[in-house]
């Protein structure tokens, strides 16, 4: 955190989204910002090198549950994981992964074989992903897939991320560390600040740690991850936690 108190120019920001920024909801089209988010962002943004929301959600679809911002100074939305990029209202990416409609084609007869009731499939365009937060048991119905879906996954070349009752099958080649690294490497960063709060996340706070530079891991604490938390180098309550981080960040940088 001195580091980049000292020389915020050259400081890169990364945040993942849903449950960083984002409070966990059952719906995840009923997602919305933390309300002081954008702001805040903004605030940050204009003083740091970079800020990067590194997110399993399509760009897309960030910028629809977080109106404003697109309106932050500098920010860059590396989505799917990386694979999808966003920057000055022009999003950028490889050509979708062909096993991701042939896995969507075979997906509800094979919930359907597995009696799953009230699992939720969202369609990402380049991923699909299942969610059991709203079944009746969700660790239950989770675990009840992960078989299922692996094979799945490797039938048709893809992988599975797991996160927050959710399975989700996507594209192999990218992750969040190796988006984070990349990133950094761009913009020459000469410290990093990484906020996540799943299992997605670790291989960013594992990039955090590679790079070399002066670097803090945070979590966004709850109650269904434990993992990040004991790697983090600071933990706060959930989004709300992390934007009176960043809150009381942009305003140390201002007083500086
Ligand atoms: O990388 P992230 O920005 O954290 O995105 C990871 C997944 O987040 C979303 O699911 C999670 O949030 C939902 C809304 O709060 C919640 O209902 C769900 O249980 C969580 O797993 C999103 O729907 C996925 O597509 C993302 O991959």
């Amino acid at each position: 955190m001195k580091a980049i108190l000292n020389d915020p120019a050259g400081a890169v920001i990364g945040l993942d989204f849903d449950g960083t920024l984002s409070p966990i909801v059952p719906d995840p089209a009923e997602a919305v910002i933390h309300p002081k988010a954008p702001a805040v962002l903004a605030r940050l943004g204009a003083r740091v090198r970079a800020l990067a929301v590194v997110t399993g959600r399509p760009p897309a679809t960030v910028l629809e549950l977080g109106p404003g911002l697109a309106d932050v100074p500098g920010l860059v939305i590396l989505g799917h994981y990386g694979f999808e990029r966003w920057e000055n209202g022009r999003i950028s990416a490889p050509p979708p992964h062909p096993g991701v409609p042939r896995v969507e084609a075979e997906l509800q007869l094979l919930l359907d074989s597995l009696g799953l009731r009230e699992v939720m499939v969202e369609d990402k365009g380049r991923a699909v992903a299942v969610h059991t937060r709203r079944a009746p048991d969700p660790g239950a119905a989770l675990a009840a897939l992960r078989e299922p879906l692996a094979k799945l996954a490797d039938k048709h070349d893809l992988v599975v991320e797991p996160g927050r009752f959710v399975l989700e099958l996507r594209p192999p080649g990218m992750d969040k560390g190796q988006a984070l690294s990349l990133f950094l490497t761009e913009r020459a960063a000469r410290s990093v600040l990484f906020a996540g709060d799943d299992l997605g996340d670790l291989a960013a706070f594992e990039a955090v740690r590679a790079c070399g530079l002066p670097g803090v891991t945070v979590c966004s604490g709850s109650a269904e991850v434990t993992a990040l938390t004991e790697l983090a180098d600071l933990v706060v309550d959930g989004p709300e936690g992390v934007v009176e981080l960043l809150d009381e960040l942009a305003s140390a940088i201002s007083a500086a």
